[in-house]
């Protein structure tokens, strides 16, 4: 009965919020209930949180109103139900667990919240860390130069500076990355409250470090004397190897341990390198028990980094885990207008959109056709246009259309779905084949620049009206099955790059 009234309530809730939300916070909860008792399982804490601020309220309310006062008690919890049979929260498959990832009730808790030590600012003796490309003062930066005793021969300033304009405001969200920046703002805004580490994973020129910093920089903001370290986790290895060659590793030690944050970048590079993972294993251990802020990016997942400890991997899982996607086309057009706008450019939304239309691998790809734009447009004293874009990125664009052409996507999805491309060119009509059909016919429309008539002839001749139908139907699957989603996912990501 509670289960039931549970279908009731998601359904108003679904009437009420914003689809992004209601996909990102309440479809991922899942149910179990008995006896007058609804438990609600959230995937992380994270959720978990954001769903007891932000919508208990108004759950415990539409469920009494909907049971006339006979409203189940309700219980939010992290884990995922026990029983299979019960429904789940929403009809279709949960998306977020995808993103973001679950911590199971049974994974050891967080080392124990202890107060963290007062740590100086100038503390820093012995050891000191070779500056990085962010060491860089930035000319603007209002914090007094930072000088440190350098005994052992020891190197340099210590204090990593951050890349200034990674802030949150400059960072543009979407349905790609609104999960990452959600958590991103909230270890900012409130470091230390237990997502520690957070770490963010996804493909390259994704935002992951920019996120990074815009924590890092809201941090100072909040508190400009506090010690925040950014670094490439191989600037980590390499200070390590020299400060094993200086026997200096105890100032080594002294000096990561004495940081209000860490931000260490890419730490799949630490695969394979067992004294760093060591040390860094101990180091991590100490922030985290002196409840200090660490925050990781990966290209991918922790557990899918080959070369890497398990006892890293399940500790890396302790904090907040969180995937950051390739951004879908309104977001790459909004970013192409943000970034028009810092520079002060004034760029028209037509050709935001062809640009964002024909790149779609990475941010920085993105970002560097802009930059390629604005400066043929300086150049030749043009206004930027169509036309002009065209002209100046035409290498870039003849390549995108190599690359992507209907054959290509027709046998990328046979492949994919294990059928022949003759049988997507066929007039077969079972599900097997009609589906993927579909799901090439939506992935030429999108990544092509044929017309409906032309992709239509590719497949076997077909009406344009049948390709029509076939976005629509796609369009709307990647709504509401997991399934078809996570496929046209997959083979977005195999296509494009
Ligand atoms: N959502 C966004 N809004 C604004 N700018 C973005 C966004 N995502 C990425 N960028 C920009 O794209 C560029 C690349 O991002 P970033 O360096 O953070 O990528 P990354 O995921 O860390 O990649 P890598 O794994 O290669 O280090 C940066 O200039 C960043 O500002």
């Amino acid at each position: 009965m509670s289960v039931v009234l549970w279908q009731q309530c998601i359904d108003f809730l679904r009437d009420e919020l914003p689809s992004q939300q209601f996909n990102t916070w309440i479809r991922p909860l899942q149910v179990e209930g008995d006896h007058g008792e609804l438990r609600l399982y959230a995937p992380n804490r994270f959720v978990l949180d954001w769903v007891n601020d932000k919508y208990l309220n108004r759950i415990q309310e539409l469920l009494d109103d909907l049971s006339q006062g006979q409203a189940p008690l309700v219980s939010l919890l992290i884990g995922s139900r026990r029983s299979s049979a019960a429904s789940a929260a929403a009809p279709q498959a949960p998306v977020a667990p995808a993103a973001i990832t679950a911590t199971p009730v049974a994974e050891p808790p967080p080392p124990p919240a202890t107060p963290a030590t007062p740590r100086a600012q100038a503390t820093t003796q012995g050891f000191q860390p070779e500056p990085g490309p962010y060491d860089k003062r930035s000319e603007e930066d209002p914090r007094p130069p930072q000088r440190a005793d350098q005994p052992n021969n020891a190197v340099v300033k210590h204090t990593s500076y951050l890349n200034r304009s990674f802030t949150f405001e400059n960072f543009v969200e979407g349905k790609s990355n609104q999960l990452a920046r959600a958590a991103a703002w909230q270890v900012a805004d409130n470091p230390r409250h237990g997502y520690n580490p957070l770490f963010l994973y996804g493909g390259v020129g994704l935002g992951k470090t920019h996120l990074m910093h815009a924590v890092g920089n809201h941090l100072l903001k909040k508190n400009p004397a506090a010690k925040i370290v950014y670094l490439h986790s191989e600037r980590f290895v390499a200070d390590m190897v020299k400060a094993l060659q200086m026997n200096a590793i105890n100032d080594f030690k002294r000096y990561y341990r004495s940081v209000d944050a860490l931000l260490i970048d890419d730490i799949q590079f630490f695969a394979k390198k067992e004294r760093s993972q060591e040390e860094f294993f101990h180091t991590f251990n100490a922030l985290l028990e002196g409840n200090q802020q660490v925050i990781l990016t990966s290209d991918r997942y922790p557990k899918e980094i080959d070369g890497l400890e398990e006892r890293l991997k399940s500790r890396f899982g302790w904090g907040l885990t969180v995937a950051v996607e390739p951004p879908e086309l309104e977001t790459r057009v909004a970013i192409l207008m943000k970034k028009a706008e810092q520079s002060r450019i004034d760029l028209p939304h037509d050709a935001a959109f062809f640009i964002a239309q024909r790149i779609r691998s990475n941010v920085r790809e993105l970002e560097g056709a802009l930059k390629r734009v604005i400066a043929s447009a300086h150049f030749m004293g043009r206004d930027i246009t169509i036309e002009l874009i065209r002209e100046s990125l035409k290498d870039l664009l003849a390549l995108q259309d190599k690359l992507v052409s209907i054959d290509n996507i027709q046998r990328t999805v046979a492949e994919y779905y294990k059928i022949k491309v003759a049988d997507i060119l066929s007039k077969r009509r079972s599900r097997s084949v009609a589906r993927p059909r579909q799901v090439a016919m939506a992935l030429s429309k999108e990544l092509t620049n044929h017309s409906l008539p032309e992709i239509g002839d590719a497949f076997g001749g077909r009406d344009h009206t049948t390709v029509l139908h076939a976005t629509r139907k796609i369009a709307e699957l990647r709504e509401i099955d997991a399934d078809i989603r996570e496929d046209y996912k997959n083979l977005l990501r195999t296509l494009t790059t």
